[in-house]
């Protein structure tokens, strides 16, 4: 799927603008503070609804205005395009999709968009939280049961939540029944797909790192020798102190092994930054291979993270992806040698002001 058309309306520093991006590589050059984040946060906002910087999206609304605007024409790899809008003021999310009123998981499952940017390469030591998100991206576009069932389990176990913490025990026997049933469905969902996940990532690891052997390891979020049910009853007087539920698919993670380590501590920073680009990129990979879902890459401020030969590898392997990226710099030499490269576009931002040169 590929952007014909863009506008931008407010968001940040861009008043006003309209682009014709490349259907591949999209590079974006500007002086610091020029507005090129704020381009890829547009993007990022036509496709999650939410901003990539800021814990509220309404934060992205240009000083002085009360409401941003992020359209696009766009193409889906059938060939039909459809219109694609997101409008948001302080109060509400506006989507529509050919001129009707849509939730943002049609916007979402339409228009699936990954970021790599400098935080993103925190993702092997960051909390579980962000790997657990990293996860359920995929797997909320890989299957489309899965949204429904982790939001049941996340209402079960925000309820059970209540419940401890107010010790209305009488109840929990109803909330826990609802948290085992979905909580056995995400869990089954995680696993199935990081087995699918696994062998892409292995081979895209291998592309990046000189690699050795790499591993990835789920956990559940609770000891799986136990059933769920089983350890909820064993919690229980823990979970009534500290009026939480300790264990659960909430609490899932996946840890990376590098040669039998555990790559967050034993790696290069450098390494480790490759490790979740591979991480990034399978998905990405295997979103292709599934659906020809092509997915949109945002790739923020390419030179602050990789020395040139590994930006020349990530460059030539989003080159051959076929999908549509757009990557910003402060100026085109960030980019190293572009000269193999064919059909990209250079995109100029001055002062929230773009031009296409
Ligand atoms: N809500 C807002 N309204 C208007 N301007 C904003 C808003 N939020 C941030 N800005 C400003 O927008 C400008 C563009 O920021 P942006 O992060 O997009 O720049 P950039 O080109 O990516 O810079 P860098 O290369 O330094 O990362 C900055 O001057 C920033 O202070």
């Amino acid at each position: 799927m590929t952007l014909l058309k863009l506008d931008v309306f407010s968001v940040r520093n861009i008043h006003s603008a309209t682009i014709q991006p490349a259907p591949n590589l999209n590079f974006v050059t500007g002086a610091n503070a020029s507005g090129k984040s704020s381009l890829l946060e547009a993007i990022f906002i036509l496709g999650r609804a939410r901003s990539f910087r800021t814990q509220y999206v309404k934060q992205a609304i240009s000083f002085e205005q009360t409401q941003l605007i992020v359209a696009a024409q766009h193409r889906q790899h059938h060939g039909s395009v459809s219109n694609l809008g997101i409008q948001i003021n302080a109060k509400q999310t506006e989507i529509r999709i050919d001129q009707e009123n849509r939730q943002k998981a049609d916007l979402a499952y339409l228009f699936p968009v990954q970021l790599i940017q400098p935080k993103s390469y925190r993702l092997l030591d960051a909390g579980p939280q962000n790997r657990r998100e990293f996860l359920d991206w995929g797997i909320f576009n890989h299957n489309r049961n899965f949204l429904a069932t982790w939001r049941r389990y996340s209402k079960a176990v925000q309820q059970r939540n209540v419940l401890l913490r107010t010790r209305q025990t009488k109840q929990l026997p109803a909330w826990d029944k609802e948290l085992v049933e979905y909580g056995n469905a995400v869990n089954t969902f995680r696993k199935d797909y990081i087995q699918l996940l696994a062998p892409v990532f292995l081979q895209m690891a291998s592309h990046f790192l000189d690699t050795a052997q790499i591993d990835l390891r789920f956990s559940a979020g609770w000891d799986e020798h136990l059933s769920l049910e089983k350890v909820l009853s064993l919690n229980l007087e823990k979970d009534l102190r500290y009026g939480f539920t300790h264990a659960g698919p909430h609490r899932a993670d996946f840890l990376t092994f590098h040669n039998k380590r555990l790559a967050k501590d034993y790696l290069s920073r450098g390494q480790q930054k490759l490790l979740v680009l591979a991480l990034l990129l399978s998905q990405v990979s295997l979103l292709n291979n599934e659906a020809q879902n092509n997915c949109c890459i945002l790739v923020d401020d390419l030179t602050a993270e990789l020395d040139t030969e590994n930006r020349s590898k990530l460059l030539k392997y989003l080159a051959d992806l076929g999908c549509q990226v757009f990557i910003t710099g402060t100026g085109l030499s960030d980019f190293g040698d572009l000269s193999t490269l064919n059909n990209y576009k250079v995109f100029h931002v001055e002062h929230g002001c773009i031009q296409e040169l």
